[in-house]
């Protein structure tokens, strides 16, 4: 049985007041609602990760970063490697978003590397593969995904280290998702592809992420194969990513 995830990327947004006060927030409605049948991730900018680390901590929820470097150390200015994550207390982190792989260039083999290194410091990689909208006019994102996920995903993977998001491209930001059909279509191939590179392919999380909002999150969260959703926009405001949340109660 595979649990709901929730998973709130908050991309390049935030100071630490309004970080303390979001996580502190989502913190306090998860002790308040007891049981609930999610989990819950907040995946600040570094540095806010120690503050929502903090805000968090008596609470069910966990912390991630948004990308780590291949490399666990190094002379590689600006990055973050894995073990620095693990060390100011995040379980997970995401690899491959697309505007890592649009705005720096990323690849799949270095998404792969990344996830690996995320692995080695005992981190949950959630790895992101998305087709753009020239893909899908064209007819190809079922191949196209399909070969993301097999060059992305690294040796070694299973349902206990590696979630799965998939984000269209053309749906973040947007306001625009695809039909419930095509994101069953998407997560189902995706399950199946598993098959060949993971062990226990039937539990890993496969995420759906791009333009979820509390009205269409519902429609969604309750298609075959998808286990939760990547938000961005939403996830910024308590009350939006509660109530896409609480479509998993
Ligand atoms: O990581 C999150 C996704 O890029 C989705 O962003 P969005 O919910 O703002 O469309």
């Amino acid at each position: 049985m595979r649990r709901k995830f929730i998973v709130g990327n908050w991309k390049m947004h935030g100071l630490r007041e309004g970080g303390a006060a979001l996580a502190s927030d989502l913190a306090g409605r998860m002790l308040g609602a007891g049981d609930v049948a999610f989990d819950m991730l907040l995946c600040p900018p570094a540095t806010l990760i120690h503050t929502v680390v903090q805000a968090v901590s008596d609470a069910p929820v966990s912390v991630g970063g948004q990308d780590c470097h291949g490399k666990d150390s190094g002379a590689h200015t600006g990055d973050i490697g894995a073990p620095m994550l693990a060390d100011a207390g995040c379980r997970y982190v995401i690899v491959g978003h697309s505007e890592r792989r649009q705005g720096h260039g990323e690849l799949s083999g270095e998404v792969k590397a990344k996830a690996a290194a995320a692995h080695r410091a005992g981190l949950i990689a959630i790895v992101c593969v998305g087709e753009t909208e020239a893909e899908r006019d064209a007819g190809r994102a079922l191949d196209v995904i399909a070969r993301m996920v097999d060059e992305s995903m690294p040796d070694g993977a299973t349902a206990a280290n590696t979630v799965v998001a998939y984000e269209p491209v053309w749906a973040i930001g947007t306001g625009r998702t695809p039909t419930p059909t095509d994101v069953g279509a998407m997560h189902s191939m995706i399950r199946r592809r598993l098959a060949t590179l993971v062990d226990q392919p039937d539990a890993v999380r496969i995420l759906y992420g791009g333009s979820v909002k509390p009205d269409n999150a519902a429609s969604l969260l309750h298609i075959n194969d998808v286990d939760g959703a990547l938000v961005g926009g939403a996830s910024l405001k308590a009350d939006e990513f509660w109530a896409i949340a609480e479509t998993c109660r």
